[in-house]
Formats: C-alpha cells, structure tokens, sequence
C-alpha cells in the first residue's frame, strides 16, 4: 500500500481555502484535516506556506496529431510530462476520425497512441468530421460502450473535418439524444476558404494572411451560428478556443439569457495577441499559426481574462497542437501549408495565475475553479476529480503562488522547439505534482519521476448534472404547446389554374 501525507499547506478548493493536510492512500484521498500524522511508512511532502489544489484538468489538447501533411511533435509521452510539470494532471485530448471513416476505428487508434505513453490520467473527446446514419450510431456505441460524453463539430477546415449548418443540427439532436456534451470550433470555413485564397492573390503569403483572411468577425458570426443551431437542436454546447472579443461576446450574452453554453478560453488567447503574426522574422511569425487565429487586438487577452473571472467564460484548455519551426516552414510559401497549432500544456496554469490571480482578477478559488473543477463538472469527471475530498482521486498540486520563473523553450520539458510565451515571467510555480498518489514530479528534487504509460484513460457518463439539470428544466418550462381552435371556416383566395 502506498501512502502520501501532504502537511502544513493550505488546502484550495473552488469553494474554500482552509489549512489542512491531505492523507493518501494508493492514489485516493483518505483524509483532509489539520494534524494529520504521518503513519508508519508514509511518505511526507511538506507544503508548509503553500497552497494545496486539485491537479490541473486541460480541457482540450491534441498530442501526436497526424494533421496538414505532418505529426505534432509533443506525443503522448512528452507532452503529458510537460503537463505534470506545469501542475496540469489529466488531459481531455481529441479523437479526430477523417471524413468518411468509422468513429469507434479512430477511437481504438487513439487508445492505442495514447495508452502505453501517457504519463498521467486522461480521456478523450470525439470530433464529428462528416454526417450520416453510421455516424449518429457510432456516437451512441461510443457514449454506450466506451465512456466518451462529448462530440466535437468543426465550422472550419472546409473539405476536410467542416459540417455543413444541416449536419451540425443533426449533431446536436444525437448529442442531446445520448447526453453528451457538444462541442463546436466556430469559424466560417467558407468564408476562411475563400478569402485565403483571395490573400494569396494579393501576393500575401506570409502569417500576417492566416490572421487577415479570418478576422475575428468571422469567428464571431460562426460562434452565434452554433448558438443558434444548439439552441434548436435543445443541445448544450461548449464553444472550444473562444479566442477573441466578438465570439466571447456572443458566449457570454447567450449565458446572460439562459441558454446551456460554456465558453473555453485557451492559455494562448489569454497570454498572448496576434500582433506575432506581423513579425519580420518569418519563423517567429510562423510559430504562432493556430486556428482560429490569436487576434493582433491587444486588449483581447486581458478582456477574456475578465471573462472567465466573472464566469462568463466557463474552464481553460490549451489546444496544445505543436509543430516545430521546420515543420512550421511547410507553409513558408503560403501559409495554408503551415500547420495549425500552438502549445500551453506545461504553462497554462501559470500563465493563468500570473494575468488572472496576480493581476487581482480572481481569487485562488476561481483559479482552481477555471483550471480544474468546472471542466470536471461539465465533462462529468466531479467529485473524482477536480476537488480534494475524501475519496477522490489523488491528483493534487503543491502550488507557490510567490515563486516566479521565466518561460523560455530553453528549458521547457515540451518537445517543441518554440514557445509562444517565449520570456513571459509568470507568478505562481508547481512546486509538487502528484498523479495517481505518486509524486512524479519534485521542483526542489530531481523535476519529473514520471513513469510512461502509467496514466489511465478515465471513462465517462453522460448526461453529466452540471450540465443537464438546467437543460431538462430549461426544456419542460419552454416546451411549445399547441394552441386549441376552432377550425377556420371563413373565405380563401382563389388560384388561377
Ligand atoms: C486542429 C485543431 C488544432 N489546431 C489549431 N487549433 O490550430 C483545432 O482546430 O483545434
Ligand atoms: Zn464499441
Ligand atoms: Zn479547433
Ligand atoms: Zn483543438
């Protein structure tokens, strides 16, 4: 049996802050109380002056990603390394079947990436890449069978992973029929399409045309869209990467009038600006290419922040999709070539910490809140984690909120050469990672024990309470009834044959 004794910290949780220690026993949570004594065998951290939280939960990544003609470098190995690194300990990574190819096959090939590599817990959200009867099965099997409880539609990539508007409604009604939760990446595939194209025309090949031909109005209309189509379909819907001040607009007005819809801020739109996309060094430029695009707005990054500190915007991922500078450089001709992605795995928590908590914005309590326990709530992993309480899984950060340190690719543990929040010094270190009840990683001793292949993928249910409670109340109070009449016998116009 193997026990762990976390003492002297103060325990934070998305309710409380309160000075306790946490006892161990083989990986759950026995024990959260004051003057807990070690027992004979036990090993001890000492977090005297720390804060206590629940393991960081990334709501949306992407390692190994076969994707625009080349492979996300950060694998399931390094790239949940980095994330224990960072003080993140699960990862709802993405199942991306190609259009026209069987869902439960893609599935079983993403298992069979990320088993034997990962070195912490993780799931996996489903992405819906084309329509038909096949599909919509293949979604109950894998919600039924395989614990999945979230879909993912595409509104860009068109020709390759996009729905039309007709697919995407017949979406969200299986997604409400089974219970999940659907998620949309909400850009104007047509209009991205057409107006690349149009940039090349004018000879703009460079970074600067990924952002130009896909403003953020162009995230913003595709954003109500899903809102709309949702809505119709009596679906909740969780909108992934809202990466600018239009479409986290129209997220957080939707709240406002009681519709079932999250917004996911990612660690680079809240970190950083598309003003990169404009650099004169070309594999700079390169290094931010992400879709939907970070926006040359300067005031956007604290404005999300504003956002999900208030709960207009829900939970934080990354879409740590990464590609070093010479797989960037496919697309140095023409940036359709240069392939989508960013990390933020292992800095997300505290990038968050240093523009969020640092800045006044929110309190530690929200920061456990936006980093772990709401993405726990809406992808129905909570109480299991997302909280320390008796019982649920020891996955626990020994945070140092007055610790600082600078970010830099020299001394990331991610396999990507580049760092979007290259020289950002951010407030607020992990200073101890434990996954599973084990310390695996000790920033005063050693950095990673990490162990490949140690982690387990975690099954969900659906119809997650957090998320459907409202729905069903939502629906019974605004279910359309008929009106009863007499019939009309009066007079009608004539048609001429
Ligand atoms: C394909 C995937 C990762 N790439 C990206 N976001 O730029 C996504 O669109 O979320
Ligand atoms: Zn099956
Ligand atoms: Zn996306
Ligand atoms: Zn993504």
């Amino acid at each position: 049996m193997s026990k762990l004794l976390i003492s002297g910290g103060s325990v934070v949780n998305e309710d409380r802050k309160f000075r306790a220690d946490v006892y161990i026993e083989d990986g759950v949570i026995k024990e959260v109380r004051e003057g807990i004594p070690a027992p004979e065998g036990c090993e001890v951290v000492d977090a005297t002056g720390k804060l206590v939280m629940p393991g960081g939960i990334d709501t949306h990544t992407h390692m190994q990603l076969p994707f625009m003609g080349t492979v996300a470098v950060d694998d399931f190995y390094h790239g949940t390394k980095a994330a224990l690194a960072g003080g993140t300990t699960m990862i709802l990574d993405f199942v991306i079947p190609q259009k026209g190819k069987s869902l439960v096959e893609a599935y079983n090939t993403w298992r069979g990436w990320a088993d034997p590599k990962v070195c912490c817990d993780y799931s996996f959200h489903v992405a819906v890449t084309w329509w038909s009867e096949q599909v919509s099965a293949e979604m109950k099997d894998l919600t039924s069978n395989h614990g999945i409880n979230s879909f993912k539609v595409f509104m860009a990539y068109k020709d390759v992973m996009m729905l039309r508007d007709d697919e995407m409604f017949e979406c969200f009604k299986a997604c409400r029929q089974y219970g999940a939760m659907a998620q949309v990446h909400a850009e104007n595939g047509d209009l991205i399409k057409a107006q690349a194209e149009k940039m090349i025309e004018l000879g703009i090949t460079g970074p600067e045309g990924h952002e130009m031909c896909r403003p953020e109005q162009v995230e913003g209309e595709a954003t109500q869209r899903a809102i709309v189509i949702a809505d119709q379909a009596n679906c909740p819907l969780y909108v992934v990467h809202v990466m600018s001040k239009t479409a986290a607009k129209n997220v957080a007005d939707s709240r406002r009038k009681g519709y079932v819809c999250f917004g996911e801020p990612i660690a680079a739109g809240l970190g950083v600006d598309g003003k990169n996309y404009w650099h004169r060094c070309w594999r700079h430029a390169a290094g931010y290419v992400m879709g939907p695009p970070l926006r040359p707005d300067p005031s956007t990054p604290e404005y999300l922040m504003d956002l999900l500190a208030n709960g207009d915007l829900s939970c934080t991922g990354t879409d740590n999709c990464t590609f070093s500078g010479n797989q960037k450089a496919l697309g140095k001709d023409d940036f359709r070539g240069i392939p989508n992605g960013v990390n933020g795995v292992e800095d997300r928590m505290s990038v968050i910490w240093e523009k969020g908590v640092h800045t006044g914005k929110m309190d530690a309590c929200r920061f456990v809140a936006v980093t772990s326990t709401v993405a726990a709530k809406i992808f129905n992993l909570y109480p299991r984690k997302g909280i320390i309480a008796v019982g649920s899984d020891a996955d626990i950060i020994v945070w140092d909120p007055e610790a600082s340190r600078t970010i830099s690719a020299k001394t990331h543990h991610q396999a990507v050469d580049f760092n979007i929040f290259e020289g950002q010094v951010c407030h607020g270190v992990t200073d101890v990672t434990i996954s599973r009840g084990k310390v695996v990683y000790d920033r005063a001793n050693g950095g990673l024990k990490v162990v490949r292949g140690s982690g387990r993928f975690i099954p969900r249910q659906c119809f997650s309470q957090y998320v459907y409670e409202r729905q069903f109340l939502k629906e019974k109070a605004q279910k359309p009834e008929k009106v009863e009449r007499e019939p009309y016998t009066g007079p009608i116009v004539e048609i001429p044959k």
